[in-house]
């Protein structure tokens, strides 16, 4: 299997090495800066499961420029993704399905409108990784798998021999038959994760320390279950209290990525999980008031800092 990274960053250069080194064909199609440092130093990965180097990673500037691609996976920010466009219709048109690992739900509709249903399988992945300055991925915590399934019925058979293709990779992988409820059961999780880390300056210790806090972070997810519900998918029942119980299992000090690129002054998904929650909601004639009010609080920091 040919397979194409977009992003060759904490989440795409992370896979996409780990599937080089199984020994599927991996090309990563990057942008100047970030193939200057991988021709320099190579793809270079720094994790508590297993270090790996791939020296001489391929590598491509131009969609035009990779001969033959069955599959991209998608390892872009949201607000990345329109500026890819162009590339990823050149991939498509040469016969490849995208696997997208963005955070959020919204970032499906834009890829199927642009690119085509059929040619748009749903995904998450599930992976604590960082990219430094230098171009290293840290991979901080044990867990590393991508879940991924079909959003339309003929995307199967696809998927299933995507699961064999990379059954020999170094991550777990796991195939769903309802990858929509993977999807929405991460986004509503992130969505407070981020939002009430990231709103309240605050990490999961110090959340769990006052009762009112707690109390946020309940709403929030009661109300992004409500979401999830409008929109056909039945999230478990004990969704919200599993993730309320979460909360004081985390290591003191833990704290979401966007709350830590939030302290760097770095952009901030805030649009496509807070804001789109909201606009999804708009849709359904819902009212969201917990989250939007997390959602205003962060907007200010959405470019960086707000100097
Ligand atoms: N990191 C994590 O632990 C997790 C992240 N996610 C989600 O995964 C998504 C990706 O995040 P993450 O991997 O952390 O992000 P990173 O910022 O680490 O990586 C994104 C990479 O994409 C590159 N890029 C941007 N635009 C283009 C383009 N047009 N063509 C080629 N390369 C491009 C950037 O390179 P450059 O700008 O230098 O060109 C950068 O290397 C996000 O939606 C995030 O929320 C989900 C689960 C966990
Ligand atoms: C929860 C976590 C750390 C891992 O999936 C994450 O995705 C984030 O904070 O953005």
């Amino acid at each position: 299997m040919n397979i194409t990274i977009v992003g060759a960053g904490a989440t795409g250069g992370y896979f996409g090495a780990r599937l080089a080194a199984s020994g599927l064909n991996v090309t990563f199609l990057v942008r100047e800066k970030r193939a200057a440092q991988l021709r320099e130093k190579g793809l270079v990965i720094k994790s508590v499961v297993e270090d790996l180097t791939l020296a001489t990673p391929q590598i491509a500037i131009n969609a035009e420029d990779i001969p033959a691609c069955d599959l991209v996976l998608l390892g872009l920010k949201n607000y990345q993704l329109a500026a890819s466009l162009p590339q990823l219709k050149v991939l498509v048109n040469g016969g490849a399905k995208i696997l997208p690992f963005l955070n959020g739900v919204e970032h499906f509709e834009i890829l199927a409108k642009e690119l085509g249903q059929e040619n748009v399988l749903g995904g998450v992945c599930k992976i604590i990784s960082t990219l430094d300055s230098e171009g290293t991925i840290h991979h901080t915590s044990k867990v590393h798998q991508i879940i991924f399934g079909e959003l339309e019925p003929t995307g199967k058979e696809f998927c299933l021999g995507l699961e064999q293709a990379m059954a020999k990779a170094n991550f777990k992988v796991k195939y769903t038959e309802n990858i929509l409820n993977e999807i929405w059961s991460k986004y509503a999780f992130i969505t407070v994760f981020s939002g009430v880390t990231s709103a309240g300056d605050l990490t999961t210790d110090q959340i769990y320390a006052h009762e009112a806090t707690v109390k946020v972070y309940r709403r929030s997810l009661e109300e992004m279950k409500g979401l999830a519900d409008a929109y056909g998918v039945a999230l478990s029942e004990e969704f919200v209290e599993q993730n309320v119980e979460g909360l004081p299992k985390y290591a003191k000090g833990s704290t979401s990525s966007m709350h830590q690129d939030m302290r760097k002054g770095l952009f901030l998904e805030v649009e496509s999980l807070q804001g789109a929650a909201i606009r999804l909601a708009g849709r359904k004639n819902m009212e969201l008031p917990t989250i939007e009010t997390l959602y205003g609080l962060i907007k200010p920091y959405e470019m960086g800092s707000i100097g």
